[in-house]
């Protein structure tokens, strides 16, 4: 099946788990207290969300706590929660990091190479990631390869569902059929993470797994490869 359109991950697929564990996830838990206590009328939408999915999961907390809230939010940068108001939250806070120059975005350079070549033959290019939307943005317009921002038609984040979740695949395929025509047997889903690339199987989409820092396994349960630039040997009709 033709591929005509790209949907990528981000960490561990684009780029780097250790830049965003290890740089921008402390940035943010540094940031977080004096961010939150400064912007607590701004942020008292997104606090209700995080007071509301505390309680949900059993650690309830008062919507106007912000110091337990606080807590919370760092509790779940530690445990890499993807929880949707968090994401919110880091991509406020990480756009400081970004605009002082504290760090750019690690790209891998096949990602780049492959992302710009795609972008040039003109299939158009996705992302879907659990940072947020304005997040995502962010990174790809502050990038160790410069501004890659202008390489995507468009951006999907936990809005939209969770990650591993098929229904948040057909929700991602049935706009892009709108907007493009394509169907999802003819978009190519690429990850590091096999229960992501399971859900979008489930959905129709064609998957392709990264696999950066281990073996192949031989027997993948997806088409595998180390390097975006290995993609064309399992995609033949991939420019
Ligand atoms: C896009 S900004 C940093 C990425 C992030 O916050 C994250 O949780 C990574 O999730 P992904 O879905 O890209 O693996
Ligand atoms: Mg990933």
């Amino acid at each position: 099946m033709t591929i005509k359109l790209i949907l990528t991950d981000i960490e561990g697929t684009t780029s780097s788990i250790s830049f965003v564990k290890d740089v921008l996830f402390p940035y943010a838990a540094e940031h977080l207290p004096a961010y939150v206590r400064a912007h607590s009328d701004e942020l008292r939408s997104l606090l209700a969300d995080t007071a509301a999915l505390s309680t949900t999961e059993g650690r309830p907390v008062a919507s106007d706590d912000t110091e337990a809230l606080i807590q919370v939010l760092l509790d779940w940068i530690s445990a890499d929660k993807k929880a949707t108001p968090l994401k919110t939250l880091q991509g406020l806070i990480w756009q400081a990091g970004y605009e002082s120059g504290a760090y750019r975005a690690h790209m891998y350079p096949d990602a780049t190479a492959a992302l710009r070549h795609w972008h040039a033959c003109e299939l158009p290019l996705y992302v879907y990631s659990s940072g947020s939307v304005a997040a995502q943005k962010l990174f790809f317009a502050h990038s160790e390869d410069g501004n890659l921002l202008p390489l995507f038609s468009g951006h999907f984040d936990t809005q939209v569902g969770g990650k591993r979740e098929a229904e948040s695949y057909r929700r991602i395929a049935a706009e892009l059929q709108r907007t493009h025509g394509i169907n999802a047997a003819e978009m190519l889903f690429l990850s590091d993470i096999k229960e992501e690339l399971d859900a979008a199987r489930a959905a129709g989409l064609q998957t392709a797994w990264l696999v950066r820092d281990e073996p192949l396994q031989a027997q993948p349960a997806h088409p595998a490869v180390a390097s975006f630039s290995d993609l064309t040997e399992c995609f033949p009709s991939l420019p």
